[in-house]
Parts: C-alpha cells; sequence; structure tokens
C-alpha cells in the first residue's frame, strides 16, 4: 500500500466527490494491455446499444434504461415521448396528491403509499426508500411476496383506519407476475373488508395491454403509468417504476436522474484509463478470471446503503449469470454478490473473510460524510464518523495483508445525485463486463424454469384436494390416483396439512403419514 500506487490507480471525478480505488486489486497493466481488443469491442458494444441496437437479441429488444436519464440520446422522437411524456405525467401526479387534488374518495389526503410488485419492481423502489426516504412525504409500505404472514404484517403496519390514506402503486413489467398478482388480491380484499372501493386508491406501473393494465381499467384506478419493454426490471429504477414511488414520497428525482446521467457521461468515454465503470468491469474480469470464480462482497460503511448489496444481487446476478454465451457455447457465466454494511459485519462475517476461504473480493463504499449537522466526541478527541472511518481503513488493509483484494468507491454523502451516480456506474460495468465475457445481460430466461415448476405444483396441488376423502391414505395412494410423483404428492399434502386444510397422522417415516378430511 503506497500513495503512489493509491494515486496511479485511482479515478476520480472531482466534480462529482467521486473517486474509485483498485489499487489493491492490483491489476496487472500487461494482462490490462493483452485485454485492449476486448475493452475497444465492449466500448463500441455499449455506444451501438446507446444508439438502439437490439443489445438484447433473444428477446428481440432494444436496451434503452440509458436513455431515461438523457432522453435526448433514444434513437426515435416516438421513444424520446415515451420517456419525457410519463416524467412530466408523474410530477404532475405527485403534486396533486401532495396538494390534495388528488385523494382519497372521501376526500382524505393520501399519506401511505403500499407499493405492490418484486424483483426489479420492488427493489429500486425500495433501495431509494431506505437510501434517501427519511423525510419521505408519504411513508411507504411494500408487498414484495406472496407471504401472506408477510402481507398481514405489512398490513396491520398500515392499520385498518390507515387504509382509506393509502394508495396503492401496483408495479409490474409484464403485469402477469403471481405473486404481485396475489399481493394486489389481497390489498383488494383488504380494501373491500374495510368498505373501500380499492380501484379509487390505486395506480398500475405495467406495460402497456397488460392483464394488469386492462384490471386497471376495469376497477378504474387512478391513474396508470407505461413501462416500456426496452427497459428491464431491474434496471428500471429511472423508469416510471422508480420514479412514480420516489416523487410521490418527495425524493428530488431530477437530481436522482442528474447524477446517473452524469456518471453516464463520464463512463462513456472510450477510455479504460479513466473510465470507472470499465475500470470496475475490468476488475471483476481479473478477480474472477472472466469466470465469476471470486464472489463480489459488497459492503457500504452507511447504514442507508445497507440495501445496496441486494439491489446490485439482482443487477449483477440476473444480467452475468447465464449459461450460453452469444456465439451458443456453454459457459456458466456470472457473479456471485452479497453483502451487507460496515461496520457492522465486521462483527458477523469479517472473520470468515479475513481467514476464511479466499472465494471473494470486497468492494467497500465509503461515504466522506458522517452527519448532517453538529456532532459530538464519543470519546475525546473522535467522533462517531472517525470510528466508521477507521473500521473501513483498517477492515480494508487487514483483508489486503491476508492476500484478500478490495475496491474502494468513495462519494461525498448518500443524496438522490450520488444515488443515481452510484446505480449507473454498476449499470454500465455489468454492461461492460457482459461484452468482456460475451453474453446477453439483458434477458433471465432462467427465471422461468422455477416459474414453470410452480405453475405445475399447483396444478398437483389442486389434484390432490380433490382427492381428499375421510379414510386415511398415505402419498403413495393420493399419487396413484392422481398420477402425480410420490415426493411432490407428499409436500402437497404436508402443505395441506399445516394450513389446517387436512388432518395428518404420523407414521414412522414420511411414506407411512396419512391424511384425511
Ligand atoms: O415487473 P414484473 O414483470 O412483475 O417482473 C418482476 C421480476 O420478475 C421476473 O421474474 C424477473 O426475473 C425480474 O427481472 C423482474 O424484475
Amino acid at each position: 500500500m503506497s500513495l503512489s500506487n493509491y494515486s496511479a490507480s485511482l479515478i476520480r471525478y472531482p466534480d462529482l466527490g467521486f473517486s474509485l480505488d483498485t489499487s489493491l486489486m492490483d491489476l496487472d497493466a500487461s494482462w490490462l494491455e493483452g485485454m485492449s481488443g476486448k475493452i475497444e469491442k465492449a466500448f463500441v458494444d455499449l455506444q451501438k446499444l446507446e444508439a438502439g441496437e437490439i443489445a438484447n437479441p433473444d428477446e428481440g429488444r432494444m436496451v434503452g434504461h440509458y436513455w431515461l436519464r438523457k432522453p435526448e440520446l433514444a434513437p426515435t422522437d416516438e421513444l424520446r415521448a415515451a420517456i419525457t411524456g410519463p416524467l412530466a405525467a408523474l410530477k404532475e401526479f405527485a403534486v396533486k396528491v401532495h396538494g390534495g387534488e388528488v385523494a382519497a374518495p372521501g376526500g382524505e389526503r393520501f399519506e401511505n403509499l403500499l407499493l405492490i410488485g418484486i424483483g426489479g419492481s420492488a427493489l429500486g423502489p425500495q433501495l431509494v426508500n431506505d437510501a434517501l426516504g427519511h423525510d419521505s412525504q408519504l411513508n411507504i409500505h411494500f408487498f414484495d411476496n406472496t407471504d401472506p404472514a408477510g402481507i398481514d404484517r405489512t398490513l396491520a403496519e398500515i392499520g385498518q383506519t390507515g387504509l382509506s390514506r393509502t394508495l396503492v402503486l401496483v408495479v409490474s413489467k409484464s403485469g402477469g407476475t403471481p405473486e404481485t398478482r396475489n399481493g394486489m388480491v389481497e390489498a383488494k380484499a383488504a380494501y373491500d373488508a374495510a368498505g373501500l372501493d380499492f380501484g379509487k386508491h390505486a395506480v398500475a406501473i405495467t406495460g402497456e395491454g397488460s392483464k394488469l393494465d386492462k384490471f386497471a381499467d376495469e376497477e378504474g384506478f387512478l391513474a396508470k403509468f407505461p413501462m416500456e419493454d426496452w427497459v428491464g426490471g431491474r434496471t428500471s429504477v429511472m423508469s416510471t417504476v422508480g420514479l412514480v414511488p420516489a416523487a410521490l414520497q418527495g425524493i428530488d428525482i431530477d437530481d436522482f436522474l442528474a447524477g446517473a446521467a452524469a456518471m453516464d457521461e463520464e463512463t462513456r468515454k472510450a477510455d479504460a484509463g479513466t473510465n470507472a465503470a470499465m475500470r470496475l468491469a475490468l476488475a471483476w474480469h481479473a478477480a474472477g478470471n472472466g469466470k465469476g470464480e471470486k464472489d463480489m462482497v459488497v459492503l457500504p460503511y452507511k447504514d442507508s446503503l445497507v440495501l445496496f448489496s441486494k439491489y446490485l444481487q439482482q443487477l449483477v446476478m440476473e444480467s452475468l449469470g447465464k449459461s450460453e454465451d452469444l456465439d451458443g457455447n456453454t459457459v456458466h457465466q456470472g457473479i456471485a454478490v452479497y453483502g451487507n454494511k460496515g461496520s457492522t459485519d465486521q462483527h458477523a462475517y469479517v472473520q470468515q473473510l479475513r481467514d476464511g476461504v479466499p472465494n471473494f473480493f470486497a468492494t467497500f463504499i465509503e461515504v466522506r460524510k458522517g452527519r448532517d449537522g453538529d456532532t459530538i466526541e464519543v470519546e475525546p478527541g473522535n467522533t462517531s464518523a472517525d470510528y466508521l472511518q477507521g473500521f473501513l481503513r483498517g477492515t480494508r488493509k487487514a483483508l489486503y495483508e491476508s492476500g484478500r483484494k478490495s475496491i474502494t468507491i468513495s462519494i461525498g454523502e448518500v443524496n438522490p445525485f450520488t444515488l443515481g451516480m452510484l446505480i449507473a456506474l454498476f449499470e454500465r460495468a455489468v454492461s461492460f463486463y457482459a461484452s468482456l465475457v460475451n453474453i446477453n445481460a439483458y434477458h433471465q430466461p432462467g427465471v422461468e424454469a422455477g416459474k414453470k415448476a410452480a405453475a405445475t405444483f399447483l396444478d398437483l396441488l389442486n389434484a390432490v384436494r380433490g382427492r381428499l376423502t375421510a379414510d386415511p391414505k398415505n402419498a403413495a395412494e393420493v399419487a396413484y390416483e392422481v398420477d402425480g410423483d410420490p415426493e411432490d404428492v407428499y409436500h402437497c399434502l404436508n402443505h395441506l396439512a399445516a394450513n389446517g386444510e387436512v388432518q395428518i397422522a404420523l407414521g414412522d417415516t414420511p411414506e407411512g403419514d396419512t391424511f384425511s378430511l
């Protein structure tokens, strides 16, 4: 560790208060030289993507999330209008909600938001809320699962009386995601039970013509905001998906977009020496041998960024976790991402990072400013912020001393502009990395397998339900009747027993368990 090595390895954008330090990644100059062909291609690939090429060949789609913060970039007037129109409309909608012009049927102002969505239709709003929502004009709650107990917990937080002052945002690009549909059905049931008109409290954010879009029309939703097919779920936080809730919360969305645009601007430059997103992608490549051999541990030293690793998990893993490359070769690519926050995790899992399996590289996120306003000394001469900085610097060094590499990203403070910057940095690093390893970062074919298997399980569950009688039967007997896999049938029966639909009499093993009405 030396100041000259640090200086030589640092990319900083002083106007943005941003720096990226890869000095502890030990990037080898000759290796970088050898990568120059791929680097050039990655720059060209991203230029073409931004110019509107079909960068998602499997789905035949353009990839337009970079246009969202610079609509001038969009290749046609129609596409530009699809960004600027909804942006103006959502701002106007937020002003009307804040001013009470758009209000609940009884005239009450909306005080709460309930966002129903999953994956890219929830993670961005959750991150934005956690990082920036502390002075929110509306309190936000989430249904991001089909867990009934989780739904009940959230409804209890809102309270029976709060429901009438709650604006519900149903967010689904496809408009057909089962978890989100279930959440909406559960929310509607709660409104119905309270004697409230769900539609008069609801807003849909979805693709035009989707099931949700049609349902919104039928139920007379208060408003609808479109989601375009050229924005992927995991990069949708700067589309209507992230901006509608953020604007309603009173978060400065212009600053958020400006931060992303500023990072895009810097990392659009085709110069590997100064391009932070390319440097990040190269560091990932070097660490994991271009095959994801090292996991990415994300450690922001700031409570308000605790969800950033969870957000990056989807952005990086759903984008890069692919079985085939663009030429059809089997590659099984990806980079595993996990993390939480420092210094908290020094008391949880940093022990393994320092001494255990060396299968990762760390990404520290440093926020230079400790707090707004006055501070106290927690001991003579030192503040809490001094400690936070000490722990970050100390851990980074301790890891390096035991051969664990790390990246350090620094920002001045957490605000809409800097959060926009950070998100853009990782989005562009993902685009570059995908080019370096020749994969399509913009589809997610693997997600479908689990969804299909879940649908098959539900069909089986319904068939099993139809076979239950007062006579006890074991799983093999029911499986024979429904022509199903005995283990799957057993799990159906066990599920029904756990939820009071059937009685279970335990045998010596699951094979001997019997079930009856
Ligand atoms: O917005 P939706 O269409 O409801 O999709 C929500 C999420 O579910 C899918 O399974 C995808 O893997 C995610 O990329 C997406 O963000």
